[in-house]
């Protein structure tokens, strides 16, 4: 009897396994560990973040800088994602300056190469890319004396081929490259390929060109000006200018010519009156130093002289006047030009004005300011005299003291005159230094299209969020774990009530 009732005692808790319920809360046990492992394997989110970097140096006609970038390594085609990690300025003057000296452009790197060995974690240093685009001042010694400009490239290439990185090239590039660089760096910050709500155009003023970049729904009637982009599945038709020897520091010779012409026929000392500068402000200059530049004649000397006196008056509107006439607007072969026939279509949506409109409308404090408003502050400045700006500032360094006001007028009157921004259309104008930790320039963008990391089409995004991910996983998990504790009661059942129904 007591054998049979073990025996039957046995079978009940054998056949507990065949009741229903165990099987349904088995077999969603079941259900919701694969649903787990399926999202987890399609999130597929690393635990560890690995990042990979790349160096791309700014050699700009004033000066070169050298960016690290770095992103996560896992995810590099989801935009977004490279940021600027450090930045380095080389020391002296731009490249160009050493035509006469090529050896010494690419040991002027050295500092900030060396910095970014030390930035850059070793292991990552082999597959590192690193690139150098020249801009406007290559472009101008290219132009004045291809072989210096071949020498002084060879240079830096060579400079740069020494380090353990992954060399990729040294190249001067081209304006619309330059344009259409700085465009796709500041839209790819503002997280707007992703986003698709709309771009922003990029103003971009350097020493000795000056950028104008802008999606437009006008038809661009030049080719010249116009590129087209198929980025993260949306494509954008972009018009893009980049004036050579317009960048403020050419402009400034090329007004300083336009001024200096008509005293030409002096003998005695030349005196160049400059409504541009500082009242007070007089400094001896050599003909050399202002007018050797392809973007003006050349004047050496004059009657025997080397040197003019430049002396600064403080007219806002005679400066405002003499810088319009560097814009040649008399003359369009399309149905609009901004100035010296080129064509543009009329301006279209927001703006970032970057890299000397920063600086310079930064200093002045001009950021905030409507037009109106910006031209009687600026016009104010201009007549303070030399002597107090110089007390004001001592720290400045009086080679950019001395031009804000020049610079200023100049900014004004390019995006007024030249590119036909009006009272209403300035408020779209933001000056910016920085998106971010990134800095707004071509390079960035010149390294995205160069590394291929923004694809014509947008990549495979994960299933969920990463929050609706986690939740999601807390949830299945919570319910996995009432389950097993269901089961565990109707396991366990037999054992005890059904003593009762055996007796
Ligand atoms: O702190 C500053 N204050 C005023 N101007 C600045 C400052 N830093 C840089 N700049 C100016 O910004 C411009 C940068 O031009 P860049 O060297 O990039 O030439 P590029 O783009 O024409 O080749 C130069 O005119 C330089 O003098
Ligand atoms: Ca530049």
């Amino acid at each position: 009897m007591d054998e049979q009732q073990q025996q039957q005692q046995e079978m009940k808790v054998k056949n507990s396994w065949h009741r229903p319920q165990i099987i349904v809360v088995t077999a969603l046990i079941a259900v919701g560990i694969i649903i787990m492992v399926a999202i987890a394997v399609v999130q597929h989110k690393p635990l560890n973040q690995k990042y990979k970097y790349g160096i791309v140096l700014d050699a700009g006609s004033s000066h070169t800088s050298v960016y690290i970038y770095e992103w996560p390594a896992e995810k590099e085609n989801n935009t977004g994602m490279v940021q600027q990690k450090h930045s380095c300025n080389v020391k002296g003057k731009g490249i160009s300056s050493y035509s006469g000296t090529p050896h010494k452009a690419g040991e002027s790197l050295k500092e900030c190469m060396d910095e970014a060995k030390k930035t850059i974690p070793k292991h990552r240093h082999q597959e590192t890319p690193v690139y150098l685009g020249a801009t406007a001042g290559m472009r101008l010694l290219k132009m004045d004396d291809n072989t210096a400009s071949e020498k002084v490239l060879k240079s830096v290439a060579t400079s740069l081929q020494s380090y353990p990185f992954s060399y990729e090239g040294a190249r001067i590039i081209s304006g619309q490259e330059e344009g259409a660089f700085g465009w796709i760096t500041v839209n790819y910050l503002s997280d707007n390929f992703r986003k698709a709500s709309g771009t922003v155009g990029a103003l971009d003023l350097g020493g000795a060109s000056t950028q104008i970049t802008f999606v437009s729904r006008q038809e661009l009637e030049s080719p010249d000006n116009s590129i087209d982009f198929r980025l993260y599945g949306n494509d954008y038709h972009l018009y893009t200018h980049s004036f050579l020897c317009y960048g403020k520091d050419q402009v400034l010779k090329l007004s300083l010519e336009k001024q200096i012409e008509p005293k030409l026929d002096m003998t005695d000392n030349i005196i160049l009156e400059d409504p541009c500068f500082h009242p007070g402000y007089i400094v001896n200059k050599s003909f050399q130093s202002v007018f050797d530049s392809p973007c003006v004649k050349k004047i050496n000397s004059f009657l025997g002289q080397q040197s003019f006196i430049h002396k600064g008056l403080g007219d806002w509107n005679k400066c405002h006047e003499a810088i319009k006439k560097v814009f040649n607007t008399t003359y369009c072969r399309y149905s609009r030009c901004s100035f010296n026939d080129i064509f543009q279509p009329p301006v279209e949506g927001r703006f970032g004005a970057f890299s000397a409109y920063f600086f310079v409308m930064n200093f002045l404090n001009l950021t905030t300011f409507n037009l109106e408003e910006a031209k009687k502050n600026l016009e104010t400045y201009c007549t303070t005299s030399w002597d107090t700006l110089k007390q004001k500032h001592p720290k400045v360094k009086e080679k950019y003291l001395a031009e804000y006001c020049f610079s200023g007028t100049y900014i004004i009157t390019l995006l007024e005159d030249g590119y036909r921004f009006t009272n209403e259309t300035w408020e779209n104008i933001d000056f910016i230094k920085k998106i971010g930790d990134s800095e707004a320039g071509w390079t960035l963008g010149y390294m995205l299209n160069l590394t291929n990391m923004i694809p014509a089409e947008a990549p495979d995004t994960p299933l969920l969020p990463y929050g609706g991910y986690v939740m999601l996983m807390l949830i299945l998990s919570l319910l996995i774990f009432v389950f097993f504790i269901l089961g565990y009661i109707f396991f366990r059942r037999p054992s005890g009530p059904t003593h009762k129904e055996i007796i």
